[in-house]
């Protein structure tokens, strides 16, 4: 099925080995990670689509690949997928390279690109059938698998549909359950919320997160960060084929974090606190509006009590005390420029 990899030139790739018995048999070798990028590139000419990329995922966990467009996010999966080789460094599925090992890759993965292909005159159970086949399900064991995938992804109510006659949110759950018809550890999901209104998006980040529940690991793409953030245990951002942050969302929030807003409500001589508050390092733009004393405030929390027992010691009545956290979005837009290739 994933036959297109003959896009790219022998000489591309520079393969990475995967551990072998004495007589090339490859060696599954048991890891945490189910998913790991190792220096991986790929260049189309001196477009530099992916440039370096190093980063695993836990087994069980979901990985959120976040980007501009044009960032090597689908350059990334389709390697992943074993659509595309790269042009150095490697990546391994459940422990095997996707050079060395394509086949026991693919038989592993499930891929959910972000377009449907061509089968628009099957019925949604021919078409997940003609997938079971393919990856060698017979008899017994693919009847149930089928029953098993058109339950989970909600379309069993839609076996005999045309696909032509599918919504967009349909369509979706049908690529999610063809990704999902051989059973594999992985699952590589191309932007699948893309153009899904928001009870479908609600619904399909449930799907996955379950799914990772059962111990599958999920990467997945989008373009959001606000998108990603509830289901994902990590996330990963990339811009102009580079990886800019990697790590948990509150992890990243947190290493961006240079300064945040503070506002502090002090009941008399506001101006006068604001006087001491000017001689902090961490502290900057202080501008006095009544009662309230607002700053820039560049300091972790332990800066932050420092500052408050600071003020209190010198008599200012200190009422309250509020700390604008930066949004995901803010967090998004300060890590990438906005750059396209
Ligand atoms: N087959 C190709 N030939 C030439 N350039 C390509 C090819 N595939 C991707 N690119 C280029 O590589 C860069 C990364 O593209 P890619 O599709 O991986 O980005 P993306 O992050 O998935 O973007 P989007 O969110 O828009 O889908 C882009 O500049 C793109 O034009």
């Amino acid at each position: 099925m994933n036959d297109n990899v003959n896009s790219v030139t022998a000489t591309d790739t520079v393969s990475a080995s995967t551990p072998r018995r004495a007589n090339g048999t490859p060696v599954h070798v048991g890891s945490d990670d189910c998913i790991e990028l190792r220096r991986l590139h790929r260049f189309f000419g001196k477009t530099k689509a992916v440039e370096d990329i190093s980063f695993s995922v836990r087994r069980g966990h979901v990985f959120g690949y976040i980007g501009p467009n044009g960032a090597g996010k689908t350059t990334s999966m389709r390697i992943l997928a074993t659509l595309d080789l790269p042009s150095y460094g490697d990546a391994y599925v459940d422990g095997f390279s996707v050079i060395n090992d394509p086949e026991l890759v693919r038989g592993r993965l499930g891929f959910m690109p972000d377009s449907f292909g061509t089968y628009r005159d099957v019925n949604c159970q021919e078409y997940l059938d003609f997938f079971a086949r393919a990856y060698g399900l017979v008899g017994r064991h693919r009847t149930d698998r089928l029953r098993w995938v058109m339950n989970f992804t909600g379309t069993e109510g839609m076996a005999e549909k045309p696909i032509r006659g599918l919504s967009k949110g349909m369509k979706q759950r049908l690529c999610l359950g063809r990704a999902l018809i051989h059973d594999p550890a992985v699952m590589i999901l191309d932007e699948p919320a893309a153009g899904l209104d928001p009870r479908a998006r609600i619904q399909l980040r449930k799907m996955i997160r379950e799914l990772a529940d059962r111990g599958k690991t999920v990467l997945i793409s989008s373009h959001i960060l606000t998108e990603l953030a509830e289901m994902c245990d990590s996330v990963g951002i990339i811009e102009q084929g580079k990886l800019l942050a990697t790590g948990s969302v509150d992890d990243i929030q947190r290493q961006r974090e240079s300064s945040r807003e503070l506002k502090i409500r002090i009941l008399d001589r506001a101006a006068a606190a604001s006087e001491c508050l000017s001689t902090i390092d961490t502290v900057s733009g202080l501008i006095v509006d009544g009662q309230l004393v607002k700053f820039e405030f560049a300091g972790d929390i332990h800066d932050q009590a420092a500052l408050v027992s600071q003020l209190v010691s010198q008599g200012f009545q200190v009422a309250e005390i509020e700390s604008h956290k930066k949004s995901l979005e803010d967090v998004f837009l300060q890590v990438t420029e906005g750059l396209v290739q």
